[in-house]
């Protein structure tokens, strides 16, 4: 991949006036796929249809056998984050070029306020931070790091007048970003009376420092305390707590990088059981690879892989977490990208309580998902697009702008390739982080041309961002997908009965043994799975589900597969213990 630097354009130059047109591929949306062409002006998505009519001198993208889907969106990122004493090797710039050359056009990062700060000043600090580097949009949460009654003058003043929808409580980092129970409720009522959404970071604080206590007092220092001190149990307490405080506050809740079975389960039972709706996001780190690392001799592999809530050392996490973005118990996966080099892991060297949190993602969110997911049938490419966009955009209020394939909406366009294989590894990522914790996998499908806000930043591979490109979206309180009709809706349930996947047909398991994707997308025919138009019209017949009809259509088409030659691939989550760690964390064995 060419990562030549290119220079930040002048403003008036900024809102491409290219016209480009995507032809031959298959248009995927989270309600379903037809076969069209894509035609994209000033930045806009203008026409979507066969035949169309185009002005002279438009370029045009062949994307036979590709799929076309919205740009992702990533939830969760911290770019330019100061923490735990060290600063995030991934600034706005090298963060978002990062994203678009995995196929994410849209980030949402966190302003996190230090304790007694304002958040207006934080909030302004982060704006100047981001607005000239970013690569494409962004959108902002902040953080209620502590509690007061100008904090909730400034949260009024963040949804009306600077675009904020969305605050992020703490439960864990006691002493420094954690609220306790009765501020967290009463955070949680301003958001509702806001029409903001809450969001929480789930893990009991308390429990954690005096188990790290306890830890340290015995002499147990290296990484692998990390998730001695924060085990399942920690997390799944304080999704439930959360969940019953929201309930008690009627406010709707977003948990933030979900990381365990325990924790997703007690997430089921809260959203079976209360009103106001409650969102789960799942991470790329959690779904590709496991806590098996903070076992590794090697300081600076275990410590890469810090981060909080921790992996998992159960080995089923990575693929329960899958099925539950699949069966819609977690509607959405983000990054938390949150990059720190080995200089900064190494200030936790004696003591694992000071190792920075955060791991990378943001380039490898999509690729990895559609390995670990589509590429095993546990997911079809309509729900690949729902949790790594559409439900974002719904929930975060940037709907249909983002996150959908439709006439007037921008122009975020990932032509995605379900047969290019690579192997994931620091020497060839583009993130400036030394480490990269997926390192040695190997993926099947990833974007071949990222097109941000009409422009081709990915071209055939190529990565081209610029600087400043992107622009700071506005989310707007009040979400119709959240407060509205739909309150009580799942986003990717609206006009559904259940959500409908291959697994969820056959009670877990897929209708077929599909093997990878590259093999679903030669099995299809390239025509329209009549399940909605891209353009939002709706062409199912009552009672028809939008899912179910375009799996079926792959499934029926699947019947004249060789299905026993196909294999079902299941990746190992990513490498072993070992004393031995090689630059870009090549460990041996
Ligand atoms: N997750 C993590 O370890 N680092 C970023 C801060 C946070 O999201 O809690
Ligand atoms: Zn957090
Ligand atoms: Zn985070």
């Amino acid at each position: 991949m060419n990562n030549a630097p290119v220079k930040k354009v002048p403003i008036h130059l900024q809102s491409s006036q290219n016209r480009l047109l995507i032809k031959n591929g298959r248009v995927v949306n989270d309600d379903g796929m037809e076969d069209a062409d894509v035609y994209i002006e000033d930045g806009i998505i203008k026409q979507i249809g066969r035949n169309l009519i185009i002005p002279g001198g438009t370029r045009t993208i062949d994307a036979t056998g590709k799929l076309v889907m919205p740009g992702g969106i990533d939830p969760h990122t911290h770019f330019e984050l100061e923490m735990m004493g060290a600063k995030t090797a991934d600034d706005f710039y090298k963060g978002t070029k990062a994203a678009v050359a995995g196929g994410t056009t849209t980030v949402i990062d966190f302003v996190l306020p230090n304790k007694g700060q304002s958040l207006l000043e934080a909030f302004g600090n982060w704006r100047q931070k981001a607005d000239n580097k970013v690569c494409c949009d962004y959108a902002l949460h902040v953080g209620i790091t502590w509690w007061s009654p100008a904090v909730k003058k400034e949260m009024e003043q963040l949804v009306a007048e600077h675009g904020v929808n969305s605050f992020k409580m703490f439960m864990a980092y006691k002493d420094v970003w954690m609220l306790d129970d009765y501020n967290l409720m009463v955070a949680m009522e301003t958001c509702s009376e806001l029409r903001a959404l809450a969001q929480v970071h789930a893990e009991n604080g308390d429990i954690i420092a005096r188990n790290t206590e306890k830890l340290l007092g015995s002499g147990v220092t290296g990484p692998e305390g990390h998730q001695l001190s924060r085990d399942e149990e920690v997390e799944a307490e304080a999704v439930n707590r959360a969940c019953v405080i929201a309930n008690q506050a009627n406010a709707p809740l977003y948990i933030v990088h979900m990381m365990s079975k325990s924790a997703v389960k007690a997430l089921r039972i809260a959203r079976s059981r209360q009103r106001p709706p409650v969102y789960g996001e799942t991470l790329a780190a959690t779904v590709g690879t496991d806590g098996t690392h903070y076992k590794n001799a090697c300081f600076r592999h275990a410590a890469a892989h810090v981060l909080s809530p921790p992996l998992r050392p159960d080995p089923s996490t990575p693929e329960a977490m899958v099925q539950a973005l699949a069966d819609d118990d977690l509607q959405l996966i983000g990054s938390d990208n949150c990059t720190f080099n080995e200089r900064e892991k190494e200030l936790g060297k004696n003591n694992f309580t000071k190792i920075p949190n955060g791991v990378n993602g943001v380039e490898d969110r999509m690729a990895i998902l559609w390995q670990k997911a589509v590429n095993t049938g546990i997911m079809d490419p309509c729900r690949f697009v729902a949790v790594t966009s559409a439900n974002a955009a719904k929930i975060f209020n940037l709907w249909p702008q983002k996150g959908r394939i439709a006439v007037n909406s921008d122009a975020d366009v990932v032509v995605w390739d379900p047969r290019l294989e690579r192997t994931i590894s620091a020497a060839t990522h583009s993130h400036t982080v030394d480490f990269n914790i997926f390192e040695g996998q190997h993926v099947v499908g990833s974007p071949q041309y990222v097109i941000v806000n009409g422009r081709v930043c990915l071209d055939d591979g190529n990565l081209r961002v610029v600087e400043g490109l992107g622009k700071f979206l506005k989310t707007p309180a009040n979400c119709p997908y959240i407060y509205g009709e739909e309150r009580s809706r799942s986003p990717q349930t609206e006009n559904l009965d259940v959500p409908i996947t291959p697994s969820k047909i056959t009670n877990g398991t897929p209708t077929h043994e599909l093997s990878v994707a590259h093999k679903q997308l030669e099995a299809m025919s390239m025509t329209s799975s009549g399940c909605s138009t891209p353009t939002g019209r709706k062409m199912r017949e009552p009672g028809q589900r939008n899912l179910q009809n375009s799996t079926f259509s792959i499934s029926k088409e699947m019947e004249g597969v060789d299905t026993k030659t196909s294999v079902r691939v299941r990746n190992p989550p990513g490498g072993k213990s070992s004393g031995l760690c090689l630059p870009g964390g090549l460990c041996g064995e």
